[in-house]
Protein backbone atom coordinates (compact mmCIF):
# COMPACT_ATOMS: atom_id res chain seq x y z
CA UNK A 1 0.00 0.00 0.00
CA UNK A 2 1.77 2.99 -1.23
CA UNK A 3 1.13 6.64 -2.08
CA UNK A 4 2.44 10.29 -0.78
CA UNK A 5 1.80 11.59 2.20
CA UNK A 6 -1.39 12.43 3.82
CA UNK A 7 -3.30 10.32 0.97
CA UNK A 8 -4.78 8.26 4.15
CA UNK A 9 -3.08 4.89 3.68
CA UNK A 10 -2.67 4.20 7.47
CA UNK A 11 -6.32 5.56 7.79
CA UNK A 12 -7.11 2.88 5.73
CA UNK A 13 -5.55 0.29 7.00
CA UNK A 14 -6.56 1.00 10.45
CA UNK A 15 -10.35 1.07 9.20
CA UNK A 16 -10.51 -2.37 7.65
CA UNK A 17 -8.49 -3.48 10.79
CA UNK A 18 -11.56 -2.20 12.79
CA UNK A 19 -8.89 -0.33 15.10
CA UNK A 20 -9.21 3.14 16.15
CA UNK A 21 -8.29 6.35 13.59
CA UNK A 22 -4.89 7.62 14.24
CA UNK A 23 -3.07 10.02 12.31
CA UNK A 24 0.21 10.70 13.02
CA UNK A 25 2.75 10.68 9.80
CA UNK A 26 4.09 6.93 9.37
CA UNK A 27 7.74 6.62 9.69
CA UNK A 28 8.66 3.08 8.55
CA UNK A 29 5.52 0.76 8.32
CA UNK A 30 2.51 -0.69 9.75
CA UNK A 31 2.30 -4.38 8.95
CA UNK A 32 -1.38 -5.84 9.14
CA UNK A 33 -3.01 -9.76 8.18
CA UNK A 34 -6.60 -9.41 7.21
CA UNK A 35 -8.62 -12.60 6.51
CA UNK A 36 -10.83 -11.74 3.97
CA UNK A 37 -13.13 -13.74 1.84
CA UNK A 38 -11.56 -16.89 2.02
CA UNK A 39 -8.13 -14.91 1.74
CA UNK A 40 -5.20 -13.41 3.48
CA UNK A 41 -4.00 -10.06 2.98
CA UNK A 42 -0.88 -9.29 4.27
CA UNK A 43 -0.95 -5.73 3.56
CA UNK A 44 2.35 -3.23 4.46
CA UNK A 45 1.42 0.17 4.97
CA UNK A 46 4.63 2.19 4.53
CA UNK A 47 5.12 5.70 4.89
CA UNK A 48 4.80 8.34 2.04
CA UNK A 49 6.82 11.27 2.39
CA UNK A 50 8.96 12.71 0.23
CA UNK A 51 12.37 11.89 2.38
CA UNK A 52 11.52 7.93 2.88
CA UNK A 53 10.10 7.24 -0.72
CA UNK A 54 13.00 5.89 -1.38
CA UNK A 55 12.67 2.84 0.92
CA UNK A 56 9.10 1.80 -0.79
CA UNK A 57 11.48 -0.54 -2.90
CA UNK A 58 12.37 -2.65 -0.51
CA UNK A 59 8.62 -3.97 0.20
CA UNK A 60 7.85 -4.73 -3.96
CA UNK A 61 8.90 -7.99 -3.46
CA UNK A 62 6.88 -10.45 -3.88
CA UNK A 63 3.80 -8.12 -3.76
CA UNK A 64 1.13 -9.10 -5.96
CA UNK A 65 -0.70 -6.29 -5.74
CA UNK A 66 -0.15 -2.41 -5.31
CA UNK A 67 -2.88 -0.72 -3.85
CA UNK A 68 -1.93 3.04 -4.35
CA UNK A 69 -3.76 5.99 -2.61
CA UNK A 70 -4.83 9.43 -3.44
CA UNK A 71 -6.20 12.32 -1.87
CA UNK A 72 -9.49 13.18 -4.17
CA UNK A 73 -10.06 16.15 -1.98
CA UNK A 74 -6.44 17.59 -2.68
CA UNK A 75 -5.74 18.62 -6.49
CA UNK A 76 -2.83 20.56 -6.25
CA UNK A 77 -0.76 17.14 -5.11
CA UNK A 78 -2.31 14.55 -8.05
CA UNK A 79 0.48 15.43 -9.78
CA UNK A 80 2.75 14.21 -7.60
CA UNK A 81 1.31 11.64 -7.13
CA UNK A 82 0.78 10.17 -10.47
CA UNK A 83 4.05 11.08 -11.10
CA UNK A 84 5.00 8.48 -8.19
CA UNK A 85 2.44 5.90 -9.26
CA UNK A 86 4.03 6.13 -13.09
CA UNK A 87 7.60 5.33 -11.84
CA UNK A 88 6.26 2.45 -9.58
CA UNK A 89 4.43 1.00 -12.55
CA UNK A 90 8.05 1.06 -14.36
CA UNK A 91 9.26 -0.98 -11.85
CA UNK A 92 10.62 -4.46 -13.14
CA UNK A 93 9.70 -5.94 -9.37
CA UNK A 94 5.97 -4.52 -9.89
CA UNK A 95 5.46 -5.79 -13.12
CA UNK A 96 2.80 -8.50 -12.04
CA UNK A 97 1.25 -6.69 -9.40
CA UNK A 98 -2.21 -5.78 -9.88
CA UNK A 99 -3.24 -2.13 -9.53
CA UNK A 100 -5.98 -0.85 -6.96
CA UNK A 101 -6.33 2.67 -6.93
CA UNK A 102 -7.98 4.05 -4.07
CA UNK A 103 -9.59 7.47 -4.57
CA UNK A 104 -9.34 8.53 -0.55
CA UNK A 105 -11.79 11.18 0.74
CA UNK A 106 -14.81 11.33 -1.31
CA UNK A 107 -16.32 12.52 1.76
CA UNK A 108 -15.00 15.59 1.30
CA UNK A 109 -16.96 18.21 -0.26
CA UNK A 110 -15.73 19.53 -3.74
CA UNK A 111 -13.69 16.68 -4.50
CA UNK A 112 -12.39 14.99 -7.01
CA UNK A 113 -14.54 12.63 -8.77
CA UNK A 114 -13.50 9.16 -9.37
CA UNK A 115 -13.53 9.48 -13.08
CA UNK A 116 -11.67 12.90 -13.11
CA UNK A 117 -9.47 11.63 -10.70
CA UNK A 118 -8.18 8.65 -12.91
CA UNK A 119 -7.74 10.68 -15.90
CA UNK A 120 -5.49 12.83 -14.38
CA UNK A 121 -3.47 10.15 -13.11
CA UNK A 122 -3.39 8.87 -16.84
CA UNK A 123 -4.93 5.47 -15.57
CA UNK A 124 -6.76 4.55 -19.03
CA UNK A 125 -2.66 4.22 -20.28
CA UNK A 126 -2.20 1.44 -17.95
CA UNK A 127 -2.73 -2.11 -20.31
CA UNK A 128 -0.25 -3.96 -18.79
CA UNK A 129 -1.75 -5.32 -15.96
CA UNK A 130 -5.56 -5.54 -14.36
CA UNK A 131 -6.19 -2.13 -12.52
CA UNK A 132 -9.15 -0.70 -10.96
CA UNK A 133 -10.01 2.90 -8.96
CA UNK A 134 -12.43 2.65 -6.52
CA UNK A 135 -13.67 5.80 -4.68
CA UNK A 136 -13.65 5.55 -1.13
CA UNK A 137 -13.95 6.93 2.58
CA UNK A 138 -11.21 6.08 5.30
CA UNK A 139 -13.21 8.46 7.44
CA UNK A 140 -17.12 6.50 7.07
CA UNK A 141 -15.76 3.34 4.99
CA UNK A 142 -17.70 3.93 2.13
CA UNK A 143 -16.34 1.76 -1.10
CA UNK A 144 -13.24 0.34 1.23
CA UNK A 145 -14.94 -3.14 1.21
CA UNK A 146 -15.78 -2.72 -2.82
CA UNK A 147 -11.93 -2.29 -3.28
CA UNK A 148 -11.06 -4.94 -1.44
CA UNK A 149 -14.02 -7.15 -3.56
CA UNK A 150 -12.34 -6.44 -6.06
CA UNK A 151 -8.69 -7.21 -5.30
CA UNK A 152 -9.57 -10.73 -3.73
CA UNK A 153 -11.33 -12.06 -7.43
CA UNK A 154 -8.19 -10.88 -9.14
CA UNK A 155 -6.13 -12.53 -6.71
CA UNK A 156 -7.71 -15.38 -6.35
CA UNK A 157 -5.45 -19.01 -6.88
CA UNK A 158 -6.98 -19.93 -10.47
N1 LIG B 1 -11.93 13.60 5.43
C1 LIG B 1 -11.11 12.55 5.34
N2 LIG B 1 -9.89 12.60 5.91
C2 LIG B 1 -9.10 11.52 5.81
C3 LIG B 1 -9.50 10.35 5.11
N3 LIG B 1 -8.49 9.45 5.17
C4 LIG B 1 -7.51 10.03 5.87
N4 LIG B 1 -7.86 11.28 6.25
C5 LIG B 1 -7.03 12.22 7.04
O1 LIG B 1 -5.88 12.51 6.27
C6 LIG B 1 -4.75 12.65 7.12
C7 LIG B 1 -3.63 11.72 6.67
O2 LIG B 1 -4.06 10.38 6.85
P1 LIG B 1 -3.02 9.18 7.03
O3 LIG B 1 -3.82 7.92 7.04
O4 LIG B 1 -2.12 9.43 8.17
O5 LIG B 1 -2.19 9.30 5.67
P2 LIG B 1 -0.97 8.39 5.18
O6 LIG B 1 -1.19 8.13 3.72
O7 LIG B 1 -0.84 7.20 6.04
O8 LIG B 1 0.28 9.37 5.35
P3 LIG B 1 1.83 8.98 5.56
O9 LIG B 1 1.89 7.96 6.65
O10 LIG B 1 2.53 10.24 5.90
O11 LIG B 1 2.31 8.43 4.24
C8 LIG B 1 -5.24 12.38 8.54
O12 LIG B 1 -5.50 13.61 9.17
C9 LIG B 1 -6.51 11.60 8.32
O13 LIG B 1 -7.43 11.75 9.37
C10 LIG B 1 -10.80 10.34 4.50
O14 LIG B 1 -11.25 9.39 3.87
N5 LIG B 1 -11.55 11.47 4.66
MG1 LIG C 1 0.64 6.52 7.24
Amino acid sequence: MLGIDGAGKTSLLRKVKLLEPRTQPTVGFNLESLQYRQQTLVMWDVGGQEKIRSLWHHYFVKSQALIFVVDSSDPSRIPEARKELQKLLHETELKDAKLLVYANKQDVQNCLSVSDLADMLDLSLVEDREWHVQGCSASTGKGVYEGLDWLVEVLKPS
